[in-house]
C-alpha cells in the first residue's frame, strides 16, 4: 500500500517537473464551478502542459480556484467572478477556452429543451471571448452542442473575427462511451476499442460506426440495442441522477482530453485526431454546416476534417435520420442569433 501511494506521488511530481518539455499554456473554463467544470479544472490542474488555469464561473469560482491551486503541480490557478474586467482577464492570451456553463437535463427533457437557457448564456459568453481572445481554440461542452455550435460561429462573424478552425463542439464523450460499451459486450479493454462517431450531440443525431470497429460482426439485435445506448447514453446518467444534473465526471474527462489533444497539436505533436463537431463541407448540401467526424487537429486548430469513411446500408439509414435533426438543430442556433444578437 505505502509503495502505491508513493508512486502515485512520484507520477505528480514528474509530470509537474516535465512541464518545461511544453510550451507554456492558459486554459481557460468558463462555468468553472460546475458539475463538469470543477473535476474538468483538476485534470487539468495535472497536465504538464497547462500553466496557468484561469476559472471563471457567475458564482463560486474564487472558492474552487483557491482549493484546486492547493493540488501540487507547478500551474497557476486564478479565479474570477463576474464584473470589471474580469472574464476579459480570464480569456486574455488562452490557448484553449472550454465553456461547460449553462444547466445540465433533467429526466423527461431533451438536450434541445435546454436551448432556451443556454442559448443566450453561450452567445454571451461567446461575444466576450471574440472581443478578448478571438484567436483562442474555443471548446463548446454546454448543450445543445448542436445548435450552441453555430451560435458561437454567428458571434464571431458579426465581431468579424470567425475562424472556423478554432471553433470546436466537444462530442468526445461518445466515442469514450462508445469504446466503454463495445468493450462490455466484448470482454475487452476499453482502450484498444476505437470506435468512430459522427454526426451531431443529441439522440438519433450520434452516428456510431460499428462497421468500422474492431467489431464489425455485431449485428441484428445485439447492434441495434449497442448503437441506441452509445446513442441515449446521456439519458442512461440523467435518470441515475434523478434530477441532479447530467454527466460531470465522464464529461470531465472527455473535455480534458479535447483540450489535451489541441495543446499536443499545437507543440506540434503530428497525427492527432480527435472526433469532434465542426464547420464541415461532409454534409452541407443536405443543410448541415457542422458535422461532427475525425478531425486532425494541427497548430492552428483543424488541420484536416477525415471523410466519414465507408460505411453499411443500415449506417447510411442512420445517417439519413442524423442529417434530417441535426440540420434544424443547426438552422435553430443561427436564426436564434439573427432574432438575438449579443450585445
Ligand atoms: N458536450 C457534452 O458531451 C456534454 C456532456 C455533459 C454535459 N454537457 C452540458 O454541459 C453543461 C453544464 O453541465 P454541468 O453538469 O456542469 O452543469 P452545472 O449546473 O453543474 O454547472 C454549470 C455551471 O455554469 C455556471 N454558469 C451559468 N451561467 C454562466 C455564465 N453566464 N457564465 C459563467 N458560468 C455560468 C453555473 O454557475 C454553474 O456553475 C450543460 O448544458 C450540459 O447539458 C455537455
Ligand atoms: O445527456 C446530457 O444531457 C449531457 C450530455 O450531453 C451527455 O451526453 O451526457
Amino acid at each position: 500500500m505505502f509503495s502505491v501511494r508513493r508512486a502515485a506521488v512520484n507520477l505528480t511530481q514528474k509530470r509537474a517537473f516535465s512541464a518545461s518539455a511544453s510550451n507554456p499554456y492558459k486554459v481557460a473554463v468558463l462555468g468553472a464551478a460546475g458539475g463538469i467544470g470543477q473535476p474538468l479544472s483538476l485534470l487539468l490542474k495535472l497536465s504538464p502542459k497547462v500553466t496557468e488555469l484561469a476559472l471563471y464561473d457567475v458564482r463560486g469560482a474564487p472558492g474552487v480556484a483557491a482549493d484546486i491551486s492547493h493540488v501540487n503541480t507547478n500551474s497557476v490557478v486564478k479565479g474570477y467572478a463576474p464584473g470589471d474586467s474580469n472574464l476579459a482577464d480570464a480569456l486574455k492570451d488562452a490557448e484553449v477556452v472550454l465553456i461547460p456553463a449553462g444547466v445540465p437535463r433533467k429526466p423527461g427533457m431533451s438536450r434541445d429543451d435546454l436551448f432556451n437557457t443556454n442559448a443566450s448564456i453561450v452567445r454571451d459568453l461567446a461575444h466576450a471571448t471574440a472581443k478578448a481572445n478571438p484567436k483562442a481554440k474555443l471548446c463548446i461542452i454546454a448543450n445543445p452542442v448542436n445548435s450552441t455550435v453555430p451560435i458561437c460561429r454567428e458571434v464571431y462573424k458579426l465581431a468579424g473575427v470567425y475562424n472556423p478552425k478554432t471553433l470546436f463542439g466537444v462530442t468526445t464523450l461518445d466515442v469514450v462511451r462508445a469504446s466503454r460499451f463495445i468493450s462490455e459486450l466484448k470482454s475487452t479493454d476499453p482502450a484498444a476499442e476505437k470506435v468512430t462517431v459522427v454526426g451531431g450531440h443529441s439522440g438519433v443525431t450520434i452516428v456510431p460506426l460499428l462497421s468500422q470497429s474492431n467489431h464489425p460482426d455485431i449485428s441484428g439485435e445485439v447492434r441495434d440495442a449497442l448503437v441506441k445506448r452509445i446513442q441515449f447514453g446521456g439519458d442512461e446518467v440523467v435518470q441515475a441522477k434523478d434530477g441532479a444534473g447530467s454527466a460531470t465526471l465522464s464529461m470531465a474527462l472527455a473535455g480534458y482530453r479535447m483540450a489535451e489533444s489541441l495543446l499536443r497539436a499545437k507543440d506540434g505533436e503530428k497525427g492527432v485526431i480527435e472526433p469532434t463537431f465542426v464547420e464541415s463541407p461532409l454534409f452541407k448540401e443536405q443543410g448541415c454546416d457542422f458535422f461532427a467526424s475525425n478531425v486532425e487537429l494541427g497548430p492552428d486548430g483543424v488541420e484536416k476534417i477525415h471523410g466519414i469513411g465507408e460505411i453499411n446500408s443500415y449506417e447510411k439509414g442512420l445517417i439519413d435520420a442524423c442529417v434530417a435533426d441535426l440540420a434544424k438543430n443547426i438552422a435553430k442556433g443561427v436564426k436564434f442569433v439573427e432574432a438575438n444578437p449579443p450585445k
